[in-house]
């Protein structure tokens, strides 16, 4: 039956209008279908001479396509497949993924990905995204405005390579993360993959082996900082929100100092949301309360410690302070005292210099005297019941440290969050050898279930792991945020996307679940944490969309049908201004914008 919001604006079922033809065509791949192209429509198309005469389903290209994915030598082979079959033929791109979600997830997402962001200029065929110069600020709005119409563009991701995941600085390599994103938007959110713009601000890098590398693709000099960047900054955002004003803005994987700033100065008159911080925060949050719940223990009596107090460690302290302080009812100061930080330095007191005033929220400014300020030694002392590792420093989570906090709680929560996953603090077999299965672990990237002798008589079970990556939640929250249209991003829709998580948390209905909801429920999941974020937006008075439904089912159905799915539509053939447009090769096409005309 169709669905009764079939006629929105971003309603993706119907014919999909299309002036382009013959090789043209093929090589569009938005357009392409390849094999799966029509009788009909290789004759309207001329396509007849350009393919072999079998017609195939989109099934049987998936089926080949996983053969050769298959083949690939290692994973990293894998990813570079996948970013050619992305080059030809989108749909049949998120179908694979979509139906080989929980292989393939890691593949596009950490940790492989950030081996292909590494060898960006090594691996480098064709460019994808937005490359923006720090030297050429003047071209900045006309290199944006190639994009489209100011109806074209739902959501950007930017970043400026400047910490990527945990692997530092990767220049203009970083492109990659702000298209992997995006991939997760659609995969995860059904965010249209032809409404959305990868963006990196090339400003330089400070990452020795690129700027030594001959091959290395980006400006070839230390980074710019000061005014300069910040003028960059502004004119982009400033731009993309001029000439798209309906896109949602996600920044990623900018240098700590930056990416808190660009957030506090944005946040009030966009709508946008930085990844690493608040995407984190909720996240972690989430996993947090599903942890207390096994545990029996009350947010009001948490105790935290964050090892590794930049962008993601002080987002999450954020996050959970503001939770605490409204499960208690006291003022956010208050609860930032149930909040241990901890970074080079060691614990951060009032001591410590340079704190950034994020981190000073934090400095402890009681009487911490000669006591230790290393992991260990403020374990021992503020006896934590959650520890979060956010610091890239593999192992940091020793036995000795797990062991100390196991012997002060029963169900210690532990989440190892560094990426990739050679960088976590600890591995959960570990973890759980030292705790006796007892410890509540998520990690950043995906491990494998855990075997071992910890089932109540001692025989032996098999504990899955929840993976706390910001991808569990960001991909709602985007959505729900460009559905409804929203003026800005709010504390209230976050907390709204965090009880989305928790709700669906396994380990609400089972002691011995992962904490999370795993990639196999993706989509289930958007769609829960959308209809919480535009609820909360509604309340809020930021919902600028109209007619949103009221009905929690309908509002659900309304998202859903506004999500895209990897199915060839039927093309039609259209002519005239759509053809002129489409003709002169811009990089965005009409006829890509279903339902508008
Ligand atoms: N699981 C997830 O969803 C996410 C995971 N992350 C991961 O968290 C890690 C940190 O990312 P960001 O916060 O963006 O980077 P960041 O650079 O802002 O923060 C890292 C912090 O760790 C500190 N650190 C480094 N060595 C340390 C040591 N020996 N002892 C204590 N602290 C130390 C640094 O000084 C810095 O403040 C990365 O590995 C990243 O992949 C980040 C965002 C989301
Ligand atoms: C997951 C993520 O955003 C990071 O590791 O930076
Ligand atoms: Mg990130």
């Amino acid at each position: 039956m169709p669905s009764k919001f079939e006629r929105l604006p971003l309603s993706t079922s119907g014919p999909l209008e299309c002036a382009l033809k013959g090789t043209v065509l093929l090589n569009h791949p938005y357009f392409n279908k390849g094999s799966a192209f029509t009788a009909a429509e290789r004759r309207d198309f001329e396509l007849t001479g350009l393919l072999p005469p079998s017609v195939q389903t989109l099934e049987q290209q998936a089926q080949r396509a996983y053969e050769q994915y298959s083949a690939g030598a290692d994973d990293l082979a894998k990813n570079t497949f996948l970013t050619s079959m992305k080059e030809q033929n989108v749909v049949l791109y998120f179908k694979l993924l979509l139906d080989h979600l929980e292989e393939m997830f890691s593949v596009v997402y950490t940790p492989t990905e950030g081996e292909a962001i590494q060898n960006y200029s090594r691996l480098f065929r064709r460019p994808e995204g937005v490359f923006l110069n720090i030297h050429d600020i003047d071209r900045v709005r006309h290199d944006l405005s190639l994009w489209g119409t100011e109806d074209d563009i739902d959501y950007i991701v930017v970043t400026d390579g400047e910490e990527i995941l945990g692997i530092g600085d990767q220049g203009c390599g970083g492109i990659l993360i702000s298209i992997a994103k995006l991939v997760l938007m659609t995969i995860c959110a059904g965010i249209h993959p032809n409404r959305v713009l990868p963006v990196v601000l090339d400003c330089g890098t400070d990452n020795e082996t690129l700027l030594n590398d001959p091959l290395y693709l980006g400006l070839r000099e230390k980074r710019v900082r000061g005014e300069t960047y910040d003028e960059l900054v502004d004119t982009f955002i400033r731009s993309a929100r001029e000439l798209y004003p309906k896109a949602y803005i996600h920044f990623e994987d900018f240098g700590f100092q930056n990416a808190r700033r660009l957030l506090d100065k944005w946040r009030p008159q966009i709508p946008c949301f930085n990844d690493d911080v608040q995407g984190t925060g909720c996240v972690t949050l989430a996993a947090i309360i599903a942890g207390l719940h096994v545990s029996k223990q009350k947010l009001a009596d948490l105790r935290m410690v964050v090892f590794g107090a930049g962008s993601a460690g002080v987002g999450i302290a954020d996050q959970v302070r503001d939770a605490i302080a409204t499960e208690r009812g006291i003022s956010k100061e208050e609860a930032s005292k149930q909040i241990w930080l901890i970074d080079k330095p060691g614990l951060l007191t009032t001591q410590v210099k340079n704190l950034s005033d994020a981190q000073k929220t934090y400095a402890r400014s009681e009487d911490w005297g000669g006591k230790k300020t290393d992991l260990l030694g403020v374990v021992n002392e503020v006896k934590p019941n959650v520890l979060v590792g956010t610091s890239t420093v593999p192992k940091a989570f020793t036995e000795e440290v797990v062991r100390a906090m196991a012997s002060h709680v029963e169900r210690p929560i532990i989440l190892p969050l560094s990426n990739p996953t050679k960088l976590h603090e600890a591995v959960p077999a570990d973890l759980f050898a030292w705790t006796d299965g007892k410890a509540l672990v998520a990690t950043g990237s995906p491990f494998k279930p855990v075997k071992g002798p910890w089932g109540s008589g001692g025989e032996e079970v098999e504990i899955e792991v929840a993976e706390c990556n910001n991808s569990v939640v960001f991909p709602g929250i985007g959505l729900g945020g460009v559905l409804c249209r929203t003026k800005l991003v709010t504390e209230k829709m976050l907390i709204a996307a965090v009880n989305g998580v928790v709700e669906l948390s396994p380990a609400l209905r089972d002691d011995t679940a992962p904490l999370l909801p795993g990639v196999d429920v993706v989509r289930e999941v958007s769609v829960r944490v959308a209809r919480k974020v535009i609820q909360a937006a509604v309340e809020e008075g930021v919902a600028t969309e109209q007619d949103i439904p009221e009905d929690e089912g309908e509002l659900d159905e309304w998202i859903k049908e506004q999500m895209w799915d990897p199915v060839y539509r039927p093309l039609k053939l259209v002519e005239a201004q759509t053809a002129s447009r489409q003709a002169k090769g811009e990089l965005r096409v009409v006829g890509s914008l279903p339902q508008r005309a």
